[in-house]
């Protein structure tokens, strides 16, 4: 079972005996039980485990109580905390003083005792100490034996711990380059000044080779190598050759399948390592490089001779293998874009689900889609919509065609059904990869995304001068017809991952239509995840301290700690950038 990082609970009370203490101690300790199980019951790890939360060992009612929870919590590898309180208490006597770890206070809002004091006193004293925390205060006032969590209350906790254990989650793994450089595509050139201060993550490299020498020495688990390749074979279609006059070598093929089914698990024990190895003799393999993401060149070099990623790309980052549903083996970026890789981590941490990778390739106007295919756009797709479409792979449940209530989803994998993998197999051909980008064959996956599905696209973008910045699209997948998908797919790369993507307008800046949307992405590249969660990943960026440039998420929804209002009420995305840059990087 691995080790994961709690949530540490500080139940907040005013230290003064003779009554008031004492007629504290159960609402105090009762908020912390509450939240605690609020928790276990609504939030997973990656791995499908329900999160763990600790409790101080008694009420906080200063400094002393404060020392011997910190200590506590140390040894219990806490990764983010909530005080919570219905009452007065001593601002920064009862302070968690780690400026690593995101800290939120949640002040009761009951008139009984000033909890909303402490909570504005505890604020500021995180401001002036520099590790700024998020205030929870709910809008309506609740009677002192009141044991329930309002509604606001309980959207404001859990997004807080939602985002606070991606960021406890990332810290200490690894992003894994498999190879180099890809075509001088920006995001490839990795950035350890940014894993590192940032998301508190290491750099680690192997060179395309070592898939060379793995393979011929047979450095992976023979058997289970038979059992992945009898799957794919039997639950990979083979789609239409669209370069009959290249000749993809037909005869190619089964060693195309030998070696991509190589390659997923070769992909596999570099990330994650294999025990199995050492039971070979590969002592040091079997170790692996502690990867919770990953990136693989494959353009140029190892696709000019060798069968590309794609297999591989897809089944790492899939909810499934020939075992079953099983936790992806992380976020694999293609084309070693380790900036997509990264805004892929961030959907994965944040709802356990997988991302789909995709270039941001064709902006389609209403007025292009009829030119050319007569057609006339409506629904979600009215203004136009992007053409996300990937060189590489994406995870098969980028197929959306596992249901809940009936509805298309991506889920986490602990819900994925044997109806699901299905469905997403059936709904996904494997083509011979295109001879002129590919000249070493391989396959490419095909599907296409089913419609209306709610989705976010995200992208880290590294700015000289600046550092990160994030930018955001909340929108919708949407559906063409057949035979206008058909004739717009055909003008692309049919074989290709295909996912059309209508962004949800606002009218103004970058989201004044779907045009301006494409206009201001920042890359090449669009990590896409299930659900509309631009709110959470402001959250999660403001922990980090990596401004947001771009978003089309309602102010009301967005959450960051309480001191980004002393930067600026009026110009709140100039207040971010200021905030993020006076605070600096949080491994700094
Ligand atoms: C055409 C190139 O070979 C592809 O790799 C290109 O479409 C990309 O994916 C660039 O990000
Ligand atoms: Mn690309």
């Amino acid at each position: 079972m691995a080790e994961h990082p709690k949530i540490g609970i500080r139940p907040i009370i005013d230290g003064r005996r003779r009554g008031v203490r004492e007629s504290l101690e159960d609402q105090t300790m009762g908020m912390a039980q509450r939240l605690a199980k609020l928790y276990t019951d609504e939030l997973h790890y990656i791995d499908g485990e329900p999160v763990k939360c600790i409790i101080a060992d008694t009420t906080i009612g200063g400094v002393s109580e404060a020392i011997a929870c910190q200590k506590k919590f140390d040894t219990e590898n806490v990764g983010l905390t909530v005080s919570v309180t219905p009452c007065w208490c001593y601002g920064t006597e009862t302070l968690q003083m780690d400026t690593r770890t995101p800290h939120a206070i949640w002040g009761f809002n009951g008139t009984e005792r000033p909890g909303a004091v402490y909570l504005a006193a505890a604020l500021a004293g995180h401001a002036q100490l520099g590790f700024p925390a998020f205030g929870i205060y709910g809008k309506q006032v609740q009677d002192a034996d009141d044991e329930t969590i309002p509604d606001d209350v309980r959207g404001r906790l859990l997004d807080f711990a939602k985002a606070g254990l991606a960021v406890a989650q990332m810290r200490g793994e690894a992003y894994l380059s498999m190879g180099s450089v890809a075509m001088g595509i920006a995001g490839s050139t990795v950035k350890d000044e940014f894993f590192g201060p940032y998301l508190g993550m290491r750099n680690e490299y192997i060179d395309m080779s070592e898939f060379y020498r793995r393979i011929n020495e047979k450095i992976y688990d023979e058997e289970e190598y038979e059992k992945a390749l009898k799957w794919m074979k039997e639950n990979f279609t083979i789609g239409k050759d669209y370069n009959p006059e290249k000749n993809q070598h037909p005869e190619r093929h089964e060693d195309w399948w030998e070696t991509c089914a190589k390659m997923v698990l070769i992909g596999h024990d570099l990330m994650k390592g294999n025990p199995k190895l050492a039971e070979k003799g590969w002592a040091e393999e079997a170790g692996g490089h502690g990867a919770i993401a990953a990136g693989f060149q494959g353009q140029r070099q190892w696709t000019d001779g060798m069968p590309n990623g794609d297999v591989m790309e897809t089944v790492l980052n899939t909810n499934f293998d020939w075992n079953g549903a099983r936790q992806p083996v992380g976020v694999v970026a293609t084309e070693n874009d380790s900036l997509n890789g990264a805004s892929m981590l961030f959907g994965y941490l944040l709802t356990n689900t997988p991302q789909i990778f995709s270039d941001v390739r064709t902006y389609w106007s209403p007025e292009s889609v009829k030119r050319v295919t007569g057609y006339e756009l409506e629904g979600h797709a009215k203004d136009g919509f992007l053409d996300l479409r990937n060189s590489g792979s994406t995870t098969l449940d980028g197929a959306g065609k596992a249901t809940r209530d009936g509805k298309p989803v991506i889920k986490p994998w602990w819900e994925v059904t044997e109806e699901d993998q299905k469905a997403a197999l059936e709904a996904t051909t494997f083509h011979p990869s295109g001879y002129e980008y590919f000249p070493g064959g391989g396959w490419s996956t095909h599907f296409r995304t089913s419609g209306e599905m709610p989705v976010t696209m995200c992208r880290i973008n590294l700015v000289y001068g600046q550092g990160p910045v994030l930018q955001i699209a909340e929108g919708w997948t949407i559906d063409l017809p057949d035979e206008v998908a058909t004739t717009i797919e055909q003008r692309t790369d049919p074989a290709w991952p295909t996912t059309w993507f209508a962004p949800r307008l606002t009218g103004e800046g970058a989201f004044a239509s779907v045009y301006d949307v494409m206009n201001n992405w920042g890359a090449n590249h669009g990590a896409i995840s299930y659900g509309h969660i631009g709110a959470q990943l402001i959250t999660l960026a403001s922990m980090l301290r990596i401004p947001v440039n771009m978003h089309n998420v309602p102010e009301d929804d967005i959450f960051r700690p309480r001191a980004w209002t002393l930067f600026g009420t009026a110009d709140v995305e100039g207040a971010d950038y200021r905030a993020c840059k006076n605070f600096g990087p949080l491994y700094r």
